[in-house]
């Protein structure tokens, strides 16, 4: 089976480490996967793809980070059929923006839309709350790796 691609999008790079992290954590729950920044993959791939992870984090007020919106553009306009494809979903944020956590919710919605299943539920990292990243993530993997 090929590896699952995790696929982030970031705008300072904690997306970037906890791809890292995520990738860690399945390759210790026996998957074979692979860390692909958000820009360098192709929507048209994603329907031979079984099972993918997408990690963004939010921007601005609510918004996509710059690496994450061509990825959700090429989505809305290439419309893949999803039907075969599962996913899991990281968002990054902080509570004290009113607009918390928005860009994985947009992804979210829009992967479902086109079909595909969602795997466990979205995880939530808050740098509000103080809680290591690293350990979050850790933490949501041991809840999906079944499911993979
Ligand atoms: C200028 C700026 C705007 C942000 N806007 C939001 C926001 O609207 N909603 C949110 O939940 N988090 C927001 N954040 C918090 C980031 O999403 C959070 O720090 C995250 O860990 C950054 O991940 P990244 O380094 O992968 O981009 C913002 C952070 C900055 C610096």
């Amino acid at each position: 089976m090929s590896a699952i691609p995790i696929i982030f999008g970031t705008e300072s790079g904690n997306a970037e480490m906890v791809a890292d992290d995520i990738a860690e954590a399945l390759t210790d729950a026996g998957h074979d996967a692979e860390v692909v920044p958000m820009e360098d993959f192709e929507v048209a791939d994603l329907p031979d793809h079984e099972v993918v992870v997408v990690i963004t984090s939010t921007y601005g007020e609510g918004e996509l980070p710059e690496t994450t919106a061509p990825f959700h553009a090429a989505l809305i306009e290439q419309e893949p059929d999803l039907s075969s494809v599962r996913f899991a979903a990281f968002g990054l944020g902080d509570s004290t923006y009113e607009t918390y956590n928005n860009a994985i919710s947009i992804l979210q919605a829009e992967l479902t839309r086109l079909g595909a299943a969602q795997i466990g539920e979205t995880c939530r990292h808050d740098a509000a709350s103080g809680l290591d990243l690293t350990i979050v993530a850790t933490e949501w993997v041991d809840t999906i790796a079944g499911e993979l």
